[in-house]
């Protein structure tokens, strides 16, 4: 089975863009992963940033320490090699996590010596809720035209995404900007039909989410010792459905392979080799939850190079949602046409759905990350928001 390639070019064209639709709904509801090209983003852009990773990278370990996430009550910041496990592996990697450049908004007393728990508010925009507290600013590196290159990437990868949305909106056959108001203030430039956009004026209460980017250098493995044939795949990151956000934007550098997709029925792993000039798009577990399993979370993991190949480098966009935002609110916004696809695909109850977002504690998006960041870095947890809160987000 080989992943779709979607040429985005075709959305300017009204003679090619009904083909596009097509195969996007083929994208999404069959396999969940697809590569984009003709996306619209400048190589300057992307080269900018991905020309400063090696040096990035290299920056002495006294340096990067000062950057740890454990500076970051927002989980911003770097992790060292093999520090992240998945399925209780440690991954081959070491990462630094970035996101949209914003203010504190936390305005609660949660501490070490005072943490609380979700205080159940369901007033919109209570700062005092413990997941605003996820939101902050970036730790940047002392690297000379880091913060320009990496804004520059930013802002046009959200950019990129939003317009994204607004194809799967028409393939979802709903009004082009639909999900607008989950991206705060933004307008759409390009919305080839402004006339038909709902009035949401009454719904753009949400502040403007934060989108996450992580650096990413899997190294090269050293050769194994180990006769043991089974153990001979180094695991760069273990099988994982993405759970930072909404659509994921992944772009794999230079052309080191590695990533892997689950196929649908769950028994093959797929390649997803580097496609110079494509984007990798896939969904996140809030996305499958609001779809009702219609749009797969896909898995999908990253075998770490082999010994005496180059290091791997890539850089997922994980797009955000507003922290107070709840799976039922964005479900909302999808039309039963769509949710019941994987329903009647299954004859019957829609099985695999995130499991996490059943559970009425972490039915907000806030809830679920918040329990998500604790659980990949209980140091940082037990720092920021003390034992009681790590105790309540790890338990089960
Ligand atoms: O490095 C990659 O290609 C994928 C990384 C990934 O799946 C993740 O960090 O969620
Ligand atoms: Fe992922």
């Amino acid at each position: 089975m080989d992943l779709p390639i979607l040429d985005l070019s075709a959305a300017n064209d009204p003679t090619r863009k009904p083909e596009l639709l097509r195969q996007l709904r083929r994208a999404l509801f069959d396999i969940g992963f697809l590569y984009i090209i003709n996306h619209g983003i400048s190589p300057s852009t992307i080269d900018q940033l991905t020309d400063l990773l090696p040096s990035l990278f290299a920056l002495p370990d006294e340096d990067k320490a000062k950057l740890s996430k454990l500076n970051s009550p927002h989980f911003l910041g770097y992790s060292g090699y093999a520090e992240e496990t998945t399925l209780g592996k440690q991954d081959l990697r070491e990462q630094f996590d970035f996101a949209t450049e914003l203010p504190v908004v936390y305005n609660g007393s949660g501490g070490p010596e005072n943490g609380h728990l979700a205080n159940g508010s369901s007033n919109r925009q209570d700062f005092s809720q413990l997941y605003w507290r996820l939101r902050g600013l970036n730790q940047w590196p002392n690297l000379a035209g880091f913060k320009e290159a990496f804004t520059a990437y930013h802002d046009a990868v959200q950019e990129l995404s939003y317009r994204f949305v607004h194809l799967i909106e028409e393939a979802f056959e709903i009004p082009i900007g639909t999900f607008d108001h989950f991206f705060g203030s933004h307008q759409p430039h390009d919305s080839p039909i402004e006339g038909n956009r709902p009035d949401n004026n009454d719904l753009s209460t949400f502040l403007p989410p934060q989108h996450r980017i992580k650096l990413l250098r899997y190294p090269p493995s050293p050769p194994n010792p180990d006769t043991d044939r089974s153990q001979t795949q180094p695991q760069g990151v273990g099988p994982h459905k993405d759970s930072s956000g909404w659509l994921t934007f992944l772009l794999q550098v230079g052309n080191n392979p590695g990533l892997e997709v689950l196929s649908p029925n769950n028994r093959d792993w797929i390649p997803a080799r580097p496609i110079p000039g494509t984007f990798v798009v896939n969904f996140g577990n809030a996305f499958e939850a609001a779809t009702e399993g219609a749009v797969r979370a896909t898995t999908h993991r990253v075998i770490a190079p082999g010994p005496g190949r180059g290091d791997r480098y890539s850089i997922p966009f994980f797009q955000g949602l507003p922290l107070d935002m709840t799976v039922e609110e964005v479900r909302g916004y999808i039309p039963e046409r769509v949710r019941r696809l994987r329903r009647e695909a299954a004859g019957g109850e829609a099985e695999g759905v995130a499991a996490s977002f059943l559970d009425a504690r972490w039915s907000s998006l806030g809830e679920s990350q918040l329990r998500k960041w604790i659980r990949s870095h209980r140091d940082v947890g037990l720092k920021w928001y003390g034992e009681e809160v790590v105790g309540y987000y790890t338990a089960s």
